[in-house]
């Protein structure tokens, strides 16, 4: 690690190893291989290893052909292994300083102290961007653009180590964030792991929903769920390291909903008491709750600050293409794509059940978009920009 830059106050990071190259690891090592930062990593599944490796993440450690340690180790591993990962990595000598990924960091940090540590090279940190989905394939070099990263380092932590780490973090395009661990899991309750609950738990009565309801799904069901679609292990371990301040929140949100169901029961049966037909009938002074609750989720929601995630990704353009529901289609699409010289950055299929076609929506470069919708339309494709 070059030493702290005078004045700029900033560490330089020449090479940075990553153990565990799932969703996030692979997602650091991207980031930082995009700032020409030499990256090695490791991880015990060797199908994970080579996927990264082979996306462009970095080439394997090979601790016998480094001639010095890493500047960092990043532990990028489930939470309840971090603690024994990081002791092995010191024991080996991998880094120079060492800092995890995980989501929880009260457990991590007293498990690394009972493993006797080094928590001088030791900082805690936690990436406030990820995914639903977990392994290197879901990685992307721009998950952390915008993001907090919050920094957890203990008294015993050297300066040196922080300023390496949050460096890492600047590196990533997030802003590092230093606060103490406890604080840190009763601020993620609240942003994060109850939120993941309560999205759970409304996706969890979709399970008996019929058919027909589910094909009504629009943007509003598909929001709220997202991230129940995440990876239920690793969410138990999160929630099983951060319980008691989970529980808080959840009796909380618990209370709203109890209180709205208990509202709407009553707003039903007074307002078919005075109703003629049994529909449910004009509104009574039983929706004062709900309307408290409503009012109260709009002004929590427009806390939320605007500018993470939203100032420095690349803004892109989508482009709804109807594509016919057989073999090849995206093929071809994506080959026209290629003979027009465009880039997809991504793409998003939506199926209508029961109907012959799709929709790819693809997401380009605003500056892209006349020349492929143009190609398309001149080679047949049902485009529409714009909509
Ligand atoms: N998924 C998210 O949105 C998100 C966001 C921020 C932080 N995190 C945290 O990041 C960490 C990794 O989560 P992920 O989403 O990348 O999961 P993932 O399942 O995609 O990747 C985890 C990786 O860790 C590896 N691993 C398991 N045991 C290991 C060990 N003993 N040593 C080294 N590697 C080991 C696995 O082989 C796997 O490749 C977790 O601690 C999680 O709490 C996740
Ligand atoms: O965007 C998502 O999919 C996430 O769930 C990311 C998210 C979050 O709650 O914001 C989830 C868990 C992590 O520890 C950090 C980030």
């Amino acid at each position: 690690m070059g030493e702290e830059t005078a004045g700029a106050g900033r560490a330089e990071l020449r090479r940075v190893t990553v153990v565990g190259t799932g969703l996030i690891g692979t997602s650091i090592a991207l980031a930082l291989r995009a700032r020409d930062v030499d990256v090695t990593l490791f991880d015990p599944d060797t199908a994970s290893l080579r996927l990264a490796c082979d996306l462009g993440a970095g080439r394997p450690l090979d601790e016998t052909a480094e001639s010095a340690p890493a500047d960092i180790a990043v532990i990028a591993a489930p939470p309840a292994v971090v603690p024994a990962v990081l002791r092995q990595a010191q024991d080996r000598g991998l880094a120079q300083v060492y800092t995890d990924v995980a989501s929880v960091k009260s457990s991590v940090l007293e498990g690394a102290e009972q493993l006797g540590c080094d928590m001088a090279t030791f900082v805690p940190g936690h990436p406030m961007g990820g995914r639903e989905k977990h392994g290197p394939g879901a990685a992307r070099a721009d998950l952390f653009l915008g993001r907090s990263w919050a920094l957890c380092p203990t008294g015993k932590a050297d300066p040196g180590s922080v300023a390496a780490v949050t460096e890492l973090a600047r590196l990533c395009g997030a802003d590092p964030l230093v606060l103490e661990a406890q604080a840190h899991d009763r601020a993620v309750a609240l942003v994060s792991h109850a939120p993941h609950v309560a999205s759970s738990a409304v996706a969890a009565r979709l399970v008996g929903g019929d058919e027909t309801a589910l094909t009504l799904a629009g943007q509003g069901v598909r929001d709220v769920t997202r991230i129940a679609g995440g990876d239920p292990s690793m969410w138990a371990e999160i929630l099983t390291h951060n319980a008691g301040p989970v529980a808080d929140v959840l009796r909380e949100v618990a209370a709203d909903l109890a209180a709205t169901a208990e509202a709407l029961h009553a707003q039903s049966a007074a307002a078919s008491a005075t109703a003629s037909d049994s529909a449910d009938g004009p509104e009574t002074d039983e929706m004062e709750p709900v309307r408290d609750l409503l009012a109260r989720g709009r002004s929590g929601h427009g806390r939320i600050p605007g500018k993470h995630g939203a100032v420095r990704r690349p803004e892109y353009t989508v482009i709804p293409v109807v594509i016919p529901d057989e073999p090849g289609a995206l093929g071809r699409l994506f080959a026209a794509a290629a003979t027009a010289g465009v880039n997809i950055e991504d793409v998003r299929i939506e199926h209508t059940p029961g109907l012959p076609l799709g929709v790819a929506e693809l997401y380009l470069l605003p500056e892209a978009v006349d020349t492929l919708a143009e190609a398309l339309s001149a080679d047949g494709w049902s485009v529409h920009p714009g909509v």
